[in-house]
């Protein structure tokens, strides 16, 4: 009936290869890393008849590389892919070649300056002071279960909407009240992966009538744009009031208020509008989507790993002694950027947290024109290209054969360094000209976080907590992670 050469599972009549991937689809990283394992790493999924829901899927990283870097230009996102994430608008996500370049050098540059550095260190530092050690002290003195993945997650939307908007939204805080924006955000990435999980004319009938997931999509993304829109206002307002009370606007530490007040002052350098509200809005959205799920997913896992490690946990906290001392302690409670630099052992357990589990764990990507892939594979404009990282990150040719255990060692030189590996086999940034903006800045963030919570509590799994992946686009957590702390030091 169809000639799948390379078929990754069994081709049933009319419905495909989807009542395998169906019946695993409680454990779908997993059961894909095997399939492919089993298949030499690539090979072809057919979804239903009519269904358009054809893959071809891979994980050799000769093909990532291909499809990341050599062959760059022929492997876009493409249309298909806009229209899933149409809630991304022409944002630097969701958009290729011109739009995508312009948004890329202009973000490359802002992330660039010393200035953007800083008032990152300083969002950070302020958030994990004033609001995340409470809640951990009240945890403790209560004795309360913690949703991990909840207060990271919580952590992240407020981080990541001063650094953007300069609005602090507070959804982190000991009461964790119901913020109705985070709620909004967390519906829009719900319904981006009901639509990959459904045929597309469904999920395109049920838009056209405004039911079920849709009708949710539409809500949120008002209720998400209403939110943004009325920030950039602000941030209009603010910025033309102080240009009339001639105050220092064109000062480098203003600028970096926040990302936005640095756009919209690019307009008036350049004495036009360059960056309209639209485009303000869709820079703002991808960056929410770009930063603030990875991290959540990132911290979460990671704080997992080492809770059940508890000989990585005893060497994180030694490097930290090592480096700064009990006595530091009372100095500087938290580790700042330059202190965090030093913390080699924690960042070789944060890699290996993100090998295990990528926060994003599939990619998509088409071809613009026919190609054959360094496997042998054949694929044309019409072939949809998704790229397991998840899988990546568990296989033995890359990793070797301890590639399932959890050994930040293996990311530490002889000398005592950070080993480089090419982002083709650890592709948790992506890799190629789209690389990741914001990995250092994610470090930064990781390492801040990670290193005070170790340093002041002790983090304990609550007994039997089941840590399935969630059905997301991001790698969260089905249940959440519940913890129980206890301070480390009276
Ligand atoms: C652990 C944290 C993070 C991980 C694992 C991560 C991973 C990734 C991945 C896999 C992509 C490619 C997505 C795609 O093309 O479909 C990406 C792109 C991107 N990330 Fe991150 N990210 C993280 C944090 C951040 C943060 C904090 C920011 C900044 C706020 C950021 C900014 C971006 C941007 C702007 C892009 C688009 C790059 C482009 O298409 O040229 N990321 N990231």
């Amino acid at each position: 009936r169809r000639c799948c050469k390379t078929p990754l599972l069994i081709d049933w009549p009319i419905l495909g290869m989807l009542p395998q991937l169906l019946s695993n689809l409680w454990q779908i990283h997993d059961y894909a890393t095997n399939v492919l394992r089993q298949n030499g790493g690539t090979g072809e999924f057919m979804g239903p008849w009519f269904s358009k829901m054809n893959y071809m899927v891979t994980s050799d990283p000769m093909n990532v590389h291909h499809i990341m870097s050599k062959s760059f230009d022929n492997y876009v996102k493409g249309p298909e892919f806009r229209e899933i994430f149409h809630a991304f608008g022409d944002g630097i996500v969701a958009s290729d070649s011109g739009t995508w370049k312009y948004i890329r050098t202009m973000q490359h540059s802002l992330f660039r300056q010393k200035s953007f550095e800083k008032m990152a260190e300083q969002t950070i530092r302020r958030k994990v002071q004033n609001s995340l050690l409470p809640i951990f002290d009240h945890a403790c003195f209560h004795g309360k279960v913690l949703d991990l993945q909840d207060v990271f997650s919580r952590l992240t939307f407020d981080e990541t909407s001063i650094m953007v908007l300069g609005h602090d939204p507070k959804s982190l805080s000991i009461e964790f009240p119901l913020v109705e924006v985070e709620k909004a955000f967390d519906e829009i990435e719900g319904s981006i992966f009901y639509r990959h999980s459904v045929p597309r004319s469904v999920w395109k009938f049920q838009e056209w009538l405004q039911i079920g997931a849709e009708k949710k999509m539409t809500r949120a993304c008002k209720n998400f744009d209403q939110f943004l829109y009325s920030c950039i206002a602000t941030k209009h307002q603010e910025l033309s009031k102080c240009n009339k009370s001639h105050e220092k606007c064109d000062n480098q530490a203003h600028q970096f208020d926040d990302l936005i007040s640095a756009m919209i002052m690019m307009n008036e350098e350049k004495g036009k509008v360059v960056h309209d509200d639209k485009f303000l809005r869709d820079v703002a959205f991808n960056l929410f989507v770009a930063g603030r799920d990875t991290i959540t997913s990132a911290l979460t896992w990671f704080f997992w790993l080492v809770a059940t490690h508890p000989l990585v946990e005893a060497k994180i906290l030694e490097e930290i002694e090592e480096n700064f001392g009990a006595s530091a302690k009372e100095k500087c409670e938290i580790l700042g950027m330059e202190e965090v630099k030093k913390l080699v052992y924690l960042h070789g357990a944060l890699c290996e947290g993100l090998r295990l589990f990528p926060p994003v764990p599939i990619e998509r990507k088409k071809p613009l024109k026919r190609d054959t892939l360094p496997s042998g594979h054949h694929v044309n404009p019409n072939t949809t290209i998704l790229l397991f990282t998840y899988a990546m990150g568990r296989f033995e040719e890359i990793w070797g054969k301890d590639c399932l255990e959890f050994k930040p060692e293996r990311w530490i030189s002889e000398k005592g360094e950070i080993i480089h590996v090419p982002s083709y086999k650890f592709i948790s940034f992506n890799a190629g000209p789209r690389t990741c903006l914001g990995k250092d800045l994610s470090f930064l963030q990781m390492k801040m976080v990670a290193s005070t919570i170790l340093r002041n509590y002790r983090v304990q799994v609550v007994k039997n907590h089941p840590t399935t992946p969630a059905h997301s686009i991001v790698l969260l957590m089905k249940h959440g992670l519940k913890v129980m702390i206890a301070k480390r030091r009276v």
